[in-house]
């Protein structure tokens, strides 16, 4: 726990490092030749990389400033921001609406800004490889955010579990052809996992009642895995003979969530997974486990890291090839997260570990931000933030795959996900349920998008 801790204080250092350029964004008051308003962090959080990201407004309307260079985020910018707020990026004249201004921690701390954008000075604006920014961040000292030296990962694999835990608790049937277009579409977008649906009691969760009929329309993708959830043996062979290829098992570190959700203690569920991983294996089917309630449970409260660690040990003894850390009820901050991770991870090996939160709190991307600080490299999220668990009351959404996918791109982390057509995937599946995304990434981009073409 003490190096973990060790790890953040390097981002006091981005915070007064922050600070400094802050009033480096007077000469960009003055540049701009508006009334801007007094600088404030947005979101000054203790562990938070945003306490980088800095607005100003003006009576002209919103100024972005992209301070995260200090984070590392700038020049992993998805394209689709860069054309939108800052059109120098095509060497053209950017609207005064639209200025940018970019700083570089060498040229703030001489109180300088290094790039900037005006409509007279449009092609100010340079780039940047990644790698001469991870070195420019070392040398500052921001060592926790530098993949290249380990302390993060440098690829994480992104887990899509939208067209399951996303729709399982929608009260409104959606036809399969829905789910399938859904599907596509996350496939499209580079997804490398998609969790199509569940092979469990259709008296349980009616809306994955066409399960068998999904996995059959989707077939083979290209490389894409597609577990299935199977509570028991049934459900075992019903998506054997729907074609499934690969398996999820699913418990609780709650013995009361265990019973509310697949009506069972943890030790039944066990042996029932046990039967499960045993055929899953004749078969040489690679079966994903899930341990739910890892450190809040909705009906018992605070759960102990130990009996996550227990659970999660077993399911690997089992077969699992990954267990997913579920934060069902969203209630984790890092303050029990990076603990609970501490303890499992004393049991199971960190490459064979996943985190899955729920959005409930806030807390989801900071909690992910911890277990990659922690060396964990896959993370559940669906898209446009869907979800919620159907014997969980209470639990939001899981974390939204577009904001996911934007920390990661801001923390230079591969996952070969395209925002773009992961945005285009949100956007059918909220239009098709008639909501606003729970992605703030995906209503960022999208309002940034329509102002850009108001302007152009
Ligand atoms: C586990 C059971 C089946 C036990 O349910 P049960 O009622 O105890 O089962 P049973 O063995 O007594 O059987 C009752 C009926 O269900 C049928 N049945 C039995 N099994 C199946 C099956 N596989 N597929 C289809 N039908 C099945 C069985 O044939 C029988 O039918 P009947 O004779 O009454 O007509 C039930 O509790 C269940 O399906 N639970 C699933 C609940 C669920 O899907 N929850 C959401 C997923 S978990 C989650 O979201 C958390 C996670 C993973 O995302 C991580 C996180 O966020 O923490």
């Amino acid at each position: 726990m003490e190096g973990f801790l060790s790890n953040y204080t390097p981002l006091a250092r981005t915070t007064s490092e922050g600070l400094r350029t802050a009033k480096a964004m007077q000469v960009g008051k003055k540049m701009a030749g508006t009334a801007a308003r007094p600088l404030r962090p947005q979101l000054l959080q203790g562990y938070s990389w945003v306490a980088t990201c800095w607005r100003m407004t003006s009576s002209r309307g919103l100024f972005g400033w992209d301070g995260p260079h200090l984070c590392g985020s700038h020049w992993s910018t998805p394209r689709e921001y860069s054309e939108a707020s800052c059109s120098t990026s095509h060497n053209e004249p950017a609207p005064k609406e639209n200025l940018n201004l970019c700083f570089d921690p060498r040229a703030s701390r001489k109180g300088q800004i290094w790039h900037h954008n005006l409509a007279s000075e449009g092609r100010a604006f340079q780039t940047a490889s990644q790698s001469d920014h991870a070195v420019e961040t070392q040398k500052l000292g921001f060592k926790c955010f530098d993949p290249k030296n380990g302390l993060i990962p440098s690829y994480v694999k992104v887990v899509e579990v939208g067209p399951r835990d996303g729709l399982q608790n929608e009260s409104m049937t959606v036809p399969t052809s829905v789910k399938v277009e859904l599907i596509h579409q996350l496939v499209a977008a580079g997804l490398p996992v998609v969790e199509a649906t569940s092979f469990v009691s259709p008296k349980w969760v009616p809306q994955l009642a066409d399960a068998h009929d999904v996995l059959a329309a989707i077939g083979n993708l290209g490389s894409t895995q597609f577990p299935v959830l199977t509570p028991n043996l049934k459900g075992f062979e019903a998506a054997m003979a729907a074609g499934a290829k690969e398996i999820a098992i699913f418990t609780a570190a709650s013995e009361s969530f265990a019973k509310a959700n697949i009506n069972c203690t943890i030790e039944e569920s066990l042996a029932r997974y046990r039967q499960v991983c045993d055929a899953a294996k004749e078969q040489n089917i690679p079966i994903r486990g899930y341990v739910s309630c890892v450190v809040g449970c909705p009906i018992e409260g605070p759960i102990l890291a130990d009996a996550v660690a227990n659970v999660a040990q077993d399911l690997v003894e089992m077969g699992c090839y990954e267990v997913s850390l579920g934060d069902t009820i969203g209630v984790g901050t890092p303050g029990t997260v990076a603990p609970m991770l501490k303890v499992v991870m004393d049991v199971v090996p960190v490459e064979r570990l996943a985190v899955h939160f729920h959005d409930t709190y806030g807390q989801a991307l900071v909690n992910i931000l911890v277990a990659l600080q922690m060396g964990i490299s896959v993370v559940d999220s669906s898209v446009a933030g869907l979800g919620g668990c159907p014997y969980a009351k209470g639990a939001s959404g899981n974390v939204a795959t577009e904001d996911v996918v934007y920390l990661l791109n801001g923390l230079g982390i591969k996952s070969n996900v395209d925002l773009s057509k992961l945005l285009a995937a949100g956007t059918f599946i909220c239009g098709y349920l008639g909501r606003t995304s729970g992605s703030k990434a995906a209503l960022a981009l999208s309002k940034l998008i329509d102002r850009t073409s108001k302007i152009l």
